[in-house]
């Protein structure tokens, strides 16, 4: 025989805290269990076991479940950047994986239709999203996390020849999909500032927008265009991470500024949102992406960048 404390914290452990504190009258015990993301045989064997524990409360005859889907939102946020080629996709799959250290319950969703490379940083090329119920179901990469790219639906430059509504819907299929308990959505947007990007905003309203900048004029121009992309559409800028900034010699150490430094964090400045942090320029960032192995998952210098900015992004998450 367990006493009703002991139960509650019984239960906690078994439930990961899905279930509500047990109330207990006239000897029937009622809780209610959150069953947000689990399949039909995890909720059946969920609900007996508690069944069953709760049976050896003294005092206790019947024990009532009731279960819930009531889910935290799905929140979105946008990776984004005005110019091509500025590490937008590189910056989400490393965020994503270091937020997934961090506990946060993320998803990532490669947006860019026209040049879809999650699928590679994150080592997921070869897995194939099924459909249940008319709803597409993530597949995995690294550490687990759930995903979606264009890459895993399309035959790589497929896509390019699609028109604006075309790849609108399709990204409606990948933002709409089975997503389970994840509470956080990485969207890595296409770059620029057109009119799929802007559909995307308004119609899936992220919580926020990461805006990616090189320390380069041109690109921070076009970053601070990006910004007002979201502005338009009321969606808040979490902030400014500026990538490519400063390149140490792997031979001599010696740190050279080759597209200047610090021009993200003015921007930022001037846009009056927060800068966030900055991510060198290193070979070994490009290689181990190329790879399918995010530098974020490993230890080092490299990874403490990634996870700095994202543990600013779990105090954004708390009030977002
Ligand atoms: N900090 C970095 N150090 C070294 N190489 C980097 C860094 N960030 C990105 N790269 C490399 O730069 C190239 C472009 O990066 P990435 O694909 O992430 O940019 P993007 O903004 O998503 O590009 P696109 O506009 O094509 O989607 C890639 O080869 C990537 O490995």
């Amino acid at each position: 025989m367990t006493d009703l404390a002991d139960f509650t914290a019984r239960l906690s452990a078994l439930t990961e805290g899905r279930a509500s504190v047990p109330r207990v009258k006239d000897g029937v015990m009622t809780l209610v269990l959150d069953v947000a993301g689990l399949g039909p045989a995890q909720r059946e064997g969920l609900a007996a076991a508690i069944r069953e524990g709760g049976l050896t409360v003294p005092g206790v005859n019947e024990v009532r479940v009731v279960e819930t889907a009531e889910r935290k939102p799905l929140r979105i946020l946008a990776i984004a950047s005005g110019k091509g080629g500025v590490g937008k996709s590189t910056l989400s799959a490393n965020l994503a994986v270091a937020l997934h250290r961090l506990g946060v319950k993320v998803g990532l969703v490669d947006a860019d239709i026209y040049g879809p490379s999650q699928a590679k940083l994150m080592g997921s090329e070869d897995k194939k999203p099924v459909a249940q119920d008319k709803k597409l179901v993530p597949v995995t990469g690294v550490a687990d996390i759930p995903m979606l790219s264009m890459a895993h639906l399309v035959e790589p430059g497929k896509a390019l020849a699609w028109r604006g509504p075309m790849a609108g819907n399709a990204l409606g299929q990948l933002i709409d999909a089975d997503w389970g308990d994840t509470e956080l959505l990485v969207v890595d947007m296409p770059p620029g500032t057109g009119d799929i990007q802007l559909s995307m905003v308004q119609k899936h309203k992220p919580a926020g927008a990461l805006i990616v900048s090189t320390p380069q004029d041109l690109a921070l121009i076009d970053a601070t265009r990006a910004v007002s992309l979201f502005d338009q559409a009321g969606v808040p800028i979490v902030g400014v991470v500026e990538n490519m900034a400063g390149y140490a010699c792997p031979h001599c150490g010696e740190v050279s500024d080759p597209f200047g430094q610090g021009g993200a964090e003015h921007v930022a400045g001037d846009l009056s949102a927060p800068f966030l942090g900055r991510i060198p320029l290193a070979i070994d960032i490009r290689r181990r992406s190329d790879a399918g192995d995010p530098p974020a998952a490993g230890e080092g210098a490299h990874a403490d960048a990634f996870m700095a900015i994202a543990r600013k992004l779990t105090d954004w998450l708390k009030t977002a």
